[in-house]
């Protein structure tokens, strides 16, 4: 499809840009823009397209990219969503994909505490729903994570937090256009949930008894269907997330390395 549509917008007299580059083109557009028919990844392929065809000859800066994304055999991005329960230990493990295996984490709940700490026109409502532990609109944090997405040059991606309700997964496969390679689940009994985060001492609004009690609501109402809907899809990786975070880490560590090719 790339390659059909790129040919179709050569322009005949450059020349230099003949069939036997179409492929290298391709594989940059592919590489930097995923699936044509993405919403998020290509909004503008004429343009795009018109970009790049519109290029003399080809230079290192344009060919190199395309090397290094061959290399690593990625067409799209890599997307996990990391989800359990308020203080399952999502946020500690992400940290711990990152240093190993090289991945950006965007935590839903940094996004929208970010959002409040900006004083953006949203921020006093989204302080007041987390204040109650309940979920955020779907239009807003979903904005949230495709600006980040966006932003970044990475392609392998840690949603943490996030899909917490089905509201919000419809939203992201709407506005994103694309689904989780792999989700895990952090498995933790409530009242080790509770523990946690009553000492986790970050000065969070929401780490206080009432409204923990409120988001183990909203977390069992909202949230496991969500993982019951990943689980029938065989996409659900469930950790047993009592332990050190080193054990738990032991039994993260061989699904990621599972995806090396995919993801690396
Ligand atoms: N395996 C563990 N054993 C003991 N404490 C842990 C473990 N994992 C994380 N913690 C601690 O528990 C607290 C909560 O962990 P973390 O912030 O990673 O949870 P979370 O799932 O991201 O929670 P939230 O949904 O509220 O953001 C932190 O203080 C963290 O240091
Ligand atoms: N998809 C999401 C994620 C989070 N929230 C709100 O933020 C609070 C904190 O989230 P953490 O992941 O950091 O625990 C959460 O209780 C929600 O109020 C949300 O609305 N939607
Ligand atoms: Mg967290």
């Amino acid at each position: 499809m790339a390659l059909s549509l790129l040919k179709s917008f050569l322009n005949p007299s450059r020349k230099c840009l003949a069939t036997k580059h179409c492929k290298t083109l391709s594989n940059l557009i592919w590489s930097q823009y995923g699936n044509l028919h993405n919403p998020m990844y290509d909004p503008e392929p004429f343009q795009v397209l018109y970009r790049v065809i519109s290029v003399e000859s080809f230079t290192t800066e344009v060919v190199k990219p395309v090397k290094q994304d061959i290399s690593s055999n990625r067409t799209r991005p890599f997307i996990t969503f990391v989800l359990g329960g308020p203080g399952s230990g999502k946020g500690t493990q992400c940290e711990k994909i990152v240093e190993t295996f090289g991945f950006t984490h965007l935590s839903a709940g940094d996004l929208l505490r970010k959002e409040i700490s900006s004083n953006s026109e949203n921020g006093s409502t989204i302080l007041d729903i987390i204040k109650e532990g309940k979920i955020v609109p779907s239009e807003i944090t979903v904005k949230l994570i495709q600006r980040a997405i966006q932003s970044s040059e990475s392609y392998k991606f840690l949603i943490d937090g996030f899909p917490r309700s089905d509201e919000n997964r419809i939203a992201f496969e709407r506005v994103i256009g694309m689904e989780p390679e792999v989700v895990l689940f952090f498995d933790c009994p409530e009242e080790e949930m509770v523990k946690r985060v009553l000492s986790r001492n970050q000065g969070r609004v929401d780490d206080n008894i009432e409204t923990i009690k409120k988001r183990l609501k909203v977390f069992a109402g909202s949230n496991l269907p969500v993982i019951n809907y990943y689980s029938g899809k065989g996409k659900l990786r469930k950790i047993d997330a009592v332990g050190t975070v080193d054990e738990i880490f032991e039994k993260v560590h061989p699904i990621f390395a599972a995806y090396k090719g995919a993801a690396s």
